[in-house]
């Protein structure tokens, strides 16, 4: 079987390296403007295609020009990977950390050059500010990725990326100096080029997974929640409903629902527009939300109506939650948004045989009664007959 030699795969490597940049550009064109950092991987691997290309005159152009250039191009090329993650993750820009590894790699490039040339030196030196690129990029991922398999992919091949550059620069030290010279043929030297030259693009593809599954979550999430206040809409209050009810056949306890109702909301439209109408609701979702437990669930089906589904929960406390949510929403703010009341119906289920519908029906029915009653009121939903009221 014939072998490429490593310069011709190195060759073809960057080239796919090209590609993978505008598959990155073009991918993120098409990725919603909140999923950030594409662009940044996108530039990267440009860079490391130039960092190739300025390497392939060594030889053609002096090695005064050419070393510097390619090795802060390759710096520069990893950072942009670094700066995307922070990107990615919502992080600060790590210019400074960019600017000081350049810094760096200059001052070593230019004195284990000019002034006292040494090429293991220049190994060594060049392995720091790599790795630490490649330690903030190992952080960031471990420390904010979500937990799932295209995180741990992307980790594992920062991984071996940092522990093949801090072992040539450890090997640098160690070994004869053709042993680890890149330009001296030999097994070592070619199986350490081919894997460089891979390395950018099995890392691109670990970030497009990474990306690909955060698109996935946010649009999961979008499918799921009402755009304007971002409480879950019908469709994620259902898939809650039914974690909820599967619970519930397993460990029969209560669970609630809270209907609650703006009073006159319409006046606040009317009087103040419905910009400030969309605040209120804004708002409302926020106080609510504020004063409900991690594992309760606020929905918005439309208007003005908002619907809580408390697990573990009977009517009493569930009465309790509500009066917490009515004084919340009493509450003036200095925001300017007029202060809106709210009639709450309760209703519970402990039969997991009973429909959803029934459950809004009563918690609806039990709403109508506070309005009926003089708004800003809690009432429960009737049971066998007999009305019980929480109060007035
Ligand atoms: N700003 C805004 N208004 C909405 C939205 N959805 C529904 N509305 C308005 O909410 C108002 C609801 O009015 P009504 O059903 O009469 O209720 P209300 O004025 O609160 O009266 P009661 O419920 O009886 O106290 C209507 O004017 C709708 O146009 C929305 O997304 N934003």
């Amino acid at each position: 079987m014939k072998v490429l030699d490593p310069y011709s795969l190195v060759l073809m490597a960057s080239m796919m390296c090209g590609v993978m940049s505008a598959v990155l550009f073009l991918v993120r064109r098409s990725f919603p403007a909140d999923i950030h950092g594409l662009g940044h991987w996108g530039a990267a691997l440009a860079v490391q295609v130039l960092s190739t290309a300025c390497y392939s005159f060594k030889g053609t152009l002096p090695d005064g020009f050419v070393l510097p250039v390619a090795n802060l191009l390759f710096v520069l090329g990893n950072g942009l990977c670094a700066m995307g993650l922070q990107a990615f993750y919502g992080r600060p820009q790590g210019w400074r950390m960019l600017g000081g590894a350049l810094g760096f790699a200059l001052v070593g490039m230019v004195y284990w050059l000019f002034v006292v040339p040494s090429y293991t030196a220049r190994v060594t030196w060049m392995a720091l500010p790599l790795s630490l690129i490649n330690g903030t990029q190992l952080w960031l991922v471990l420390r904010h990725g979500r937990r799932h398999f295209a995180t741990y992919f992307l980790a594992m091949l920062i991984g071996v990326n940092a522990v093949l550059v801090a072992v040539r620069g450890a090997m640098a030290l160690l070994v004869p100096a053709p042993t680890v010279d890149l330009t001296q043929p030999g097994t070592l030297q070619g199986i350490y080029l081919v894997i460089t030259a891979m390395v950018p693009i099995l890392l691109s593809v670990g970030f497009i997974m990474v990306a690909t599954k955060r698109l996935q979550f946010t649009l999961e999430r979008r499918s799921a929640s009402d755009p304007l206040t971002g409480a879950l809409n019908r469709r994620g209050f259902d898939a809650a409903y039914a974690r909820e009810l599967a619970r519930l056949r397993r460990r029969p306890r209560a669970l609630a629902l809270l209907a609650i109702d703006l009073d006159h909301f319409k006046a606040v439209n009317d009087v103040h527009g419905h910009g400030v109408g969309d605040k209120v609701l804004v708002r409302t979702a926020s106080l609510v939300g504020a004063a409900l437990r991690e594992s309760d669930y606020l929905a918005r089906f439309g208007g003005e109506e908002f619907v809580v589904l408390l697990p573990d929960t009977d009517m009493q406390l569930a009465a309790t939650v509500a009066h917490r949510i009515q004084a919340a929403l009493r509450t003036a703010c200095d925001t300017g948004i007029p202060v809106c009341t709210a009639s709450i119906g309760i209703a519970a289920q402990t039969d997991p045989r009973q429909e959803l519908d029934d459950l809004l029906d009563a918690a609806d029915r039990a709403l109508y009664r506070a309005k009926a009653n003089g708004r800003d009121r809690i009432e429960l939903a009737v049971e066998e007959g007999s009305l019980r009221r929480a109060s007035a």
